[in-house]
């Protein structure tokens, strides 16, 4: 009974002071495959930098650190190292070179796998060489300090935020390397290689445990950052970085992208009348409705209040108005008397309207919906002025009937 009070205990400490209260959070901390778009391109973006940071160090200090190895250590070890020193900076190099490129968590791993590679395998070869010698006093000691390097990299694990199963993956070897080369030849030597495996453990075990804890406040603020409170939709911010995204893939892959601008039509009305907790619920739903209708590759951001954009990738704008049939079958929900919510939605296609950059594609379709807007709203307004009408709503003429307005309808607010 003790027992398992001290292990309930255990675990809510450790949960706490990891930050996990869900199941969900803890499967966000096992692996990436729930990760969305904003959180892996976060995560890749700070591996990058600090794979670059310290690649950038090592391929300065590896090298200069010969300068100790002249001092101290005979003149042919010193040419041996000397090698496996440029080799690991030319590595280190090459490495920090790559990091540069665009953030993207497949070339974050395996820059990541590569800096922790380089250190091993210097470290076996020089292990391999500086064993040949009979070193004594300070030549003893600086070689020493070699051994020592597995244990700094598995401690710059702390520096990234990393699931367990990546943690896992890139410890394995490293693992591997520190027992091999522990293997004790005599009796003697098992206790010092017993020490060195569970100093390498425990360090292994503290650095896992800091890397998950950054990951998990990462995750915590990317989700905030990234996710309106109300709606669950991508923020303005997190849509900056989609649509960005979007349009560089779009441009290199030479395909399609549309974008639509959406905005509630009278929806100011429901505030005024309804309240504004009323409000909140019809844009709840009108959010909730349009996830449910675009693809599962398809982003919706909450632009503003009650201004949403739908991005579309590969989608020709004639897929786009294909999309907004559905959406205007589908319907954004009610409002608090029953009648439907419309939008007014503006639609802007990249190669149709020869966009150069995300900005333009969003200016055009936020005018087009303004005109959409201007002719009477519950419409689409296409490239080359295709227009969709919403179905069953009165025609622009009598939208007067909206008596729950109380603002002058024709009036643009
Ligand atoms: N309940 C609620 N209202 C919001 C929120 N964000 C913005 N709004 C309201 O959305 C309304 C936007 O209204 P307007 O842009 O003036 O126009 P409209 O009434 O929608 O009319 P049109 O756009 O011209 O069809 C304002 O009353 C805002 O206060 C929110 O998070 N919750």
């Amino acid at each position: 009974m003790k027992r398992m009070k001290y292990v309930t205990a255990m675990y809510i400490s450790l949960s706490e002071s990891l930050g996990i209260y869900t199941l969900d959070q803890l499967y966000e901390l096992l692996t990436n495959k729930q990760h969305s778009m904003p959180i892996s391109r976060h995560r890749a973006s700070i591996m990058q930098s600090r794979i670059f940071f310290f690649c950038a160090i090592f391929a300065v200090l590896v090298p200069v650190w010969s300068l100790i190895d002249l001092l101290f250590l005979p003149g042919e070890l010193w040419r041996e190292l000397l090698l496996i020193r440029v080799i690991s900076a030319t590595a280190f190099a090459l490495l920090a070179w790559q990091a540069r490129k665009e953030p993207d968590l497949k070339r974050a791993r395996l820059l990541l796998a590569g800096m922790l590679a380089v250190t091993p395998l210097f470290y076996l070869i020089s292990d391999h060489w500086l064993q040949a010698y009979e070193l004594t006093g300070t030549e003893q000691v600086v070689a020493e300090l070699y051994a020592l390097l597995p244990f700094v990299m598995i401690a710059g694990l702390t520096l990234f935020p990393l699931t367990l199963r990546e943690l896992l993956s890139f410890a394995a070897p490293m693992l591997a390397v520190v027992v091999l080369s522990s293997i004790p030849q005599t009796h003697n030597e098992i206790p010092q290689a017993v020490s060195t495996i569970w100093l390498f453990t425990l360090i292994l075990g503290v650095a896992m445990f800091a890397s998950l804890n950054q990951l998990r406040y990462m995750l915590s603020q990317v989700n905030r950052a990234s996710y309106d409170v109300l709606t669950g939709l991508l923020t303005r911010r997190a849509g900056i970085e989609m649509l960005d995204l979007q349009y560089r893939l779009t441009t290199m892959s030479e395909t399609h992208l549309s974008i639509l601008y959406l905005d509630l039509d009278h929806f100011k009305s429901v505030n005024d009348i309804y309240g504004h907790d009323a409000g909140d619920v019809v844009l709840k739903a009108a959010a909730q409705q349009l996830c449910a209708t675009v693809r599962k590759g398809d982003s919706v951001i909450r632009w503003g209040g009650e201004e949403f954009i739908v991005i579309l990738p590969t989608a020709t704008p004639d897929e786009a108005n294909d999309v907004i049939s559905r959406i205007m079958s589908a319907g954004l929900g009610l409002r608090p008397d029953g009648k439907q919510v419309t939008a007014s939605i503006g639609i802007a296609e990249i190669q149709a309207d020869d966009a150069h950059d995300w900005k333009t594609l969003v200016e055009l379709a936020d005018h087009r919906m303004y005109t959409a807007k201007i002719q009477g709203r519950a419409r689409s307004m296409g490239i080359n002025d295709s227009q969709l009408l919403w179905p069953d709503f009165p025609a622009a003429g009598i939208e007067k009937n909206y008596t729950m307005d109380p603002a002058p309808l024709g009036a643009e607010s």
